[in-house]
C-alpha cells in the first residue's frame, strides 16, 4: 500500500492541522503558536503498523477485547478523504467502508466518518458509526489523543478525582477514587468509566481542557521509562514529553441496530498558554 500523503488545514495564521489518510490520523495540531499533539520521532508509518502519536482511531475494539488487531483495524486501514482544504466547511473528514480485510476480522457492514474540526482556541475530533448490515452489531472505539506536555513529572490531569478507575497496568484491579489529581509517576494505565465531564490537563506551560460526547469512559495512559524504552517506535525518555487522555467506549461497547448510527466527539480547547 503507498501511503497517501497527509492533508492540512490552516485557521488563521497560529492554527493548523495535518492529518493522514492512513488511520484518517491526526498527526499535528499546532494551535495559537503551538503544537499540542506529541508525534515520536521513531513514529513508523509503513503497511500494518499503527503511527505512534498524533490521534490514533481505535475500532471497533479496544486493546485485546475481541479477536480482532490489537486496538481494532481502523487505525492501520487506508481512509477515503472526504472534504479537503478549499473544497467546503473548515475541516478535514475521512471515510472508511467496510471490505474484504475488515470483514475478516469483523464481520459487518458499515461505514465510519472521522471529522478534524479545528478552531482558533481548539479542536473537535468527531467519530461516526453506520450500520449498514441487517443485524445490529456492537462495537468499542476510542479516540487516542497523544497530547504533547512539557514534562510528565510537572504534568496533572484534573477532573477525576472522585472517580473510580480500573488500573490496566495492575490486571486491571478497581481502584478506588483518591481525591487528588492524575499524576505520571511510572506506568499509568487507567480506564475511568462513566466520566461525562471536563478534565483540565496542565503542565505549568497550558491548560488545556478536555471534553467528549457520547464517549462515557475515559483512558489516561503514560507507559513510563522502562515500557517507554522497551517500544521500539518511542525509545528512552520519550515517555516524558506526552500523555495519553483517551475519550473511549469500553465498557459498555455501543450496540446500532441496523440502520442506526453512532457519534462520539472529543474537544480540546487551549485556555491558557503561559510560557
Ligand atoms: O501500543 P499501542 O497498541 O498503541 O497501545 C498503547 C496503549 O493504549 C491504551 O492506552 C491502553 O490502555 C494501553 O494499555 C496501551 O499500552
Amino acid at each position: 500500500m503507498t501511503l497517501a500523503p497527509p492533508l492540512q488545514l490552516d485557521v488563521g495564521d497560529a492554527s493548523r492541522i495535518e492529518a493522514s489518510p492512513f488511520g484518517a490520523h491526526a498527526l499535528s495540531w499546532r494551535c495559537q503558536g503551538r503544537e499540542r499533539l506529541y508525534l515520536s520521532p521513531r513514529a513508523s508509518f509503513g503497511e500494518g503498523k499503527a503511527i505512534r502519536g498524533g490521534i490514533p482511531v481505535i475500532f471497533p475494539q479496544f486493546g485485546e477485547r475481541g479477536d480482532g488487531p490489537r486496538h481494532g483495524f481502523a487505525r492501520t486501514a487506508a481512509w477515503e478523504p472526504l472534504d479537503g482544504p478549499g473544497t467546503g466547511p473548515a475541516r478535514l473528514a475521512f471515510r472508511l467502508r467496510d471490505d474484504e480485510h475488515t470483514r475478516r476480522h469483523w464481520p459487518h457492514r458499515f461505514e465510519a466518518e472521522l471529522v478534524l474540526e479545528p478552531g482558533e482556541n481548539r479542536l473537535r475530533i468527531a467519530l461516526s458509526v453506520r450500520n449498514l448490515d441487517e443485524a445490529p452489531f456492537e462495537f468499542s472505539a476510542a479516540l487516542h489523543t497523544y497530547l504533547r506536555v512539557a514534562d510528565i513529572a510537572g504534568t496533572l490531569v484534573h477532573g477525576l478525582e472522585d472517580r473510580p478507575y480500573f488500573d490496566s497496568a495492575r490486571g486491571g484491579e478497581q481502584v478506588e477514587p483518591t481525591d487528588a489529581p492524575v499524576r505520571f509517576e511510572g506506568e499509568v494505565d487507567r480506564i475511568y468509566p462513566g466520566t461525562r465531564r471536563m478534565l483540565r490537563v496542565t503542565d505549568g506551560e497550558q491548560m488545556l481542557r478536555v471534553e467528549s460526547e457520547g464517549f462515557a469512559d475515559t483512558v489516561v495512559w503514560n507507559p513510563g521509562a522502562e515500557l517507554a524504552a522497551g517500544l521500539a517506535d518511542l525509545g528512552a525518555g520519550e515517555h516524558r514529553h506526552f500523555i495519553c487522555v483517551e475519550a473511549a467506549r469500553i465498557i459498555e461497547p455501543v450496540r446500532l441496530e441496523p440502520g442506526g448510527e453512532w457519534t462520539g466527539a472529543q474537544h480540546l480547547i487551549v485556555e491558557e498558554t503561559l510560557r
